[in-house]
């Protein structure tokens, strides 16, 4: 017996069981049809006679990645979760989830709404909303607390995290877990439950297990909780409904979830983090401007890489391709840099495994001081010096030693893609790979393309980003790419404000009250000063044009400030120095300390420049810092150098810290309001005039008078600009 008419099939199988299958591809979530076809199907399972026990489980292997996002801030209709899911709890025969693939948000709370879970052992399960800027409204706050007690629900409820069915079991959310067909064992299972009362399997009516120290508990954790949402309300909201499973009655703790939901539903917070959702995914359907794209360029198969160069990024580039199971040759001239990536790479694979449980990859890596040893390989990725003529070099040799066809990708942080590829004898094979220290950890790549390279290319480091573990986001070539082009301006507001009298310890505060976890000078002092000064050199900044007779804060005919450079020529590199913008314990310490030497270091610069010091406040900061940096965003827009403002934010969410809740900085453009960037881009302008950067894009313009449309539309407007010029 069987229905097949909607969103939830419903059919009779062992004979006596209602099987009950979500189907909503690709990933059945709870959509206003799914949700229908449940109710519909709950009901129909619970009166009819012959129906002894009910399955519920998902089409493809797939139970249910929860409540459709794509409803959210529409009109929802249909029948609300909650209500559906109590249905099923007060059920008098035995509901059991079969659940296969994931079950998360909604579904893990539909599942907790069942009477029993069976997990197949590949099956991943969590409540994830708070990564949506949300909490789980269907009672999840409240069942899971009382399922698995108060410390491990607020673990995945304040992180998002997914968990292993072996992990679901061993904290107790499913009864049991299976190699075997999941569904077929829920459906023998329910049956040996059949005619039971199920009074003792409903969650809802269990005590909340209160830990003993209750009070000291949730303190430490709130403040954790608001240390690391740095201004994000959904961890806090996850936390105060946690407590109130901890302390009300069910149905009184379920008005609080309700309300703590009501609040987080309609904020910016929550549709910014929807977005970012939606964006990451759509980075993947990349295109380039000569129309190539994702769906039409074939992948290249890549089973063996090598990387070039084994400093700082060469070691992390090599330990993130091992793990993904490819076989690489790691190639570095120095016999000490040799010794020390071999110790470091091992050190940093050996504590991947034991966190996960697996066995380390060494095997798969093979040293070399030789480029020839790269012969055999798929793919290259250079991560050698920023240095063009030693990069040339490398990509002659290299195409000298590979065999035909193998990719060959640069790790360059900001030089030119295209004129390293024109010196290649085939320059459709060259990308550039531009990842984010540390490489084995920090989620974004930039994949750079040149007019030369080809779509398969692209398309061969895009999959191959993936596969690492990647957000890959393809980008045009230009110095700086997106990422590093945008931080540029930031950067020399964040100079210019301190020769007008702000502190570093001002700006940063500024910034790292906006969301960021590190403001612009403890985040220089970490990366180390002396990079910018070598760009700055080699770009001719840094020596003063006295003969011009302009002024020593004036080069190439725009306003400059050396004090980054002034501090390098002391030996202040940051961090690694002991001191920079602050001063730390000893070279190498992370805590960053206010240094009284940089104050009067700041006031004497001033004085010999006779800039007279003003009181700057934090939205200057933000103003100057970010608008400057969005308006180099929409430049890039324009410019086609990135493909959509979704790119521009990816990558600033996924490689440069900027708060998810607050959506990237484009779409932070479109919530303050673009008329407003524009109107306050203009003001900064007039102050100062010789600013280049803070004149605002013909883009930004065009927008405005287009009566700024939503951030979806923006392309529309993009296409027409371009086709105008
Ligand atoms: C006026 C005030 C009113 C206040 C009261 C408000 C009451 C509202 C009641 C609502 C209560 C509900 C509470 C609740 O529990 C909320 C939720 O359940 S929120 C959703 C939680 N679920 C998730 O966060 C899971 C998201 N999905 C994933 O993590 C992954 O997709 C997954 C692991 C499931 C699969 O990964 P993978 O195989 O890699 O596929 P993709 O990620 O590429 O996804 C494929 C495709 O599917 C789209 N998609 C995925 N999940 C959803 C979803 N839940 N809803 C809609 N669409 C989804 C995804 O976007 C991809 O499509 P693209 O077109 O490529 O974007
Ligand atoms: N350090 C960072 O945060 C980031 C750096 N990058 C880029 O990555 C590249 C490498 O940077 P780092 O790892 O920081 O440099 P690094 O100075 O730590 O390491 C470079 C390594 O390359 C080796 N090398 C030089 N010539 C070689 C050759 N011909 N063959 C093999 N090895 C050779 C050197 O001995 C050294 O070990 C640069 O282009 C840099 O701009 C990109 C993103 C971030």
């Amino acid at each position: 017996m069987c229905d097949k008419g909607s969103m939830a099939q419903y059919t009779r199988v062992s004979g006596f069981v209602g099987l009950i299958t979500l189907q909503n591809p690709p990933v059945n979530a709870l959509s206003a049809a799914v949700r229908q076809g449940i109710v519909d199907m709950v009901e129909r399972a619970l009166s009819d006679p012959i129906v002894k026990s009910v399955v519920i489980c998902g089409q493809n292997g797939n139970f249910c990645g929860g409540a459709d996002i794509k409803e959210f801030g529409t009109n929802m209709s249909g029948p609300p979760l909650v209500p559906m899911i109590d249905a099923i709890e007060a059920a008098n025969k035995p509901v059991v989830a079969a659940i296969e693939g994931s079950a998360l948000g909604g579904g893990l709370e539909l599942a907790l709404g069942c009477h029993y879970r069976i997990a197949h052992s590949k099956a991943r399960l969590g409540l994830p909303e708070v990564t949506l800027g949300l909490l789980p409204a269907a009672g999840g706050t409240q069942r899971l607390s009382r399922l698995i007690g108060v410390p491990a629900a607020l673990n995945l409820i304040t992180t998002g995290i997914h968990v292993t069915a072996a992990q679901a079991l061993q904290l107790g959310i499913v009864d049991q877990v299976t190699d075997h067909n999941a569904v077929e064992v829920a459906v023998t299972f329910s049956l040996s439950v059949a005619g039971q009362s199920m009074d003792a399997r409903r969650i809802s009516t269990y005590p909340c297990p209160l830990p003993s120290d209750f009070d000291a508990l949730f303190e430490g954790v709130m403040q954790k909780v608001r240390q690391s949402a740095r201004g994000a309300i959904a961890p806090v909201a996850c936390v105060q409904a946690v407590r109130a499973a901890a302390t009300l009655p069910y149905t009184k703790g379920m008005e609080r979830e309700q309300e703590l939901m009501a609040t987080l539903f309609t904020s910016g917070q929550a549709r910014a983090q929807q977005y970012c959702f939606f964006a990451q995914r759509a980075v993947g359907r990349w295109r380039m401007p000569s129309g190539a794209r994702w769906e039409t360029s074939k992948p290249m198969p890549v089973h063996k890489a090598a990387v070039i160069g084994l400093g700082t990024m060469g070691r992390g580039i090599t330990v993130a391709l091992a793990q993904t199971g490819l076989s690489v040759v790691a190639v570095e001239t120095q016999e000490k840099q040799l010794m020390e990536a071999k110790q470091a790479v091992s050190g940093m694979l050996e504590r991947g495994a034991k966190r996960h449980g697996v066995a380390p990859m060494l095997d798969r890596i093979s040293y070399s001081q030789n480029i020839q040893a790269v012969a055999e390989v798929d793919l290259v990725i250079e991560a050698v010096f920023e240095d063009m003529a030693l990069k040339t070099e490398v990509f002659q040799q290299l195409s000298a030693v590979c065999k035909p066809g193998t990719l060959l990708c640069t790790n360059t942080s900001a030089l030119d893609v295209d004129k390293l590829a024109s010196e290649m004898p085939n320059p459709e094979l060259v990308v550039g790979m531009h990842f984010f220290a540390p490489a084995h950890v920090m989620k974004l790549l930039e994949v750079v393309y040149g007019p030369r390279s080809s779509p398969q290319a692209v398309a061969t480091a895009m999959q191959l980003g993936k596969k690492m573990g990647k957000v890959s986001v393809a980008v045009g070539n230009c110095r700086g790419f997106v990422g590093n082009r945008m931080l540029m301006p930031y950067l020399q507001q964040a100079f210019f404000l301190l020769e007008e009298g702000a502190t570093p310890e001002l700006v940063d505060r500024a910034l790292e009250e906006f969301g960021f976890p590190m403001g612009v000078f403890r985040m220089s002092d970490l990366s180390g000063l002396d990079i910018g000064w070598r760009v700055r050199k080699r770009d001719e900044l840094v020596e003063p044009d006295m003969a011009s007779g302009q002024s020593a804060r004036i080069r190439q005919g725009s306003r400059y400030s050396p004090l980054g450079d002034l501090l390098c020529e002391q030996g202040r590199f940051g961090q690694k120095t002991g001191q920079g913008w602050y001063r730390y314990d000893k070279p190498g310490s992370r805590v960053a300390r206010s240094d009284p030497w940089l104050h009067s270091f700041l006031v004497e610069y001033r004085a010999r420049h006779g800039l007279v010091p003003r009181s700057i406040d934090h939205q200057e900061v933000l103003e100057r810092c970010l608008y400057a940096l969005i308006n180099e965003g929409f430049r890039i827009l324009e410019d086609g150098i990135a493909a959509g403002p979704e790119d521009i934010d990816v990558i600033y969410v996924f490689g440069y810290g900027w708060p998810r809740h607050r959506g990237g900085p484009m779409f932070y453009a479109s919530m303050v309001g673009l008329a407003k960037i524009l109107e306050r881009l203009e003001h900064y302008q007039q102050a100062h005039p010789d600013v280049p950067y803070l004149q605002p894009s013909s883009l930004l313009r065009r927008l405005v008078a287009s009566d700024s449309p939503p951030i979806h539309r923006w392309r529309e407007v993009i296409k027409k600009y371009q086709s105008q010029l």
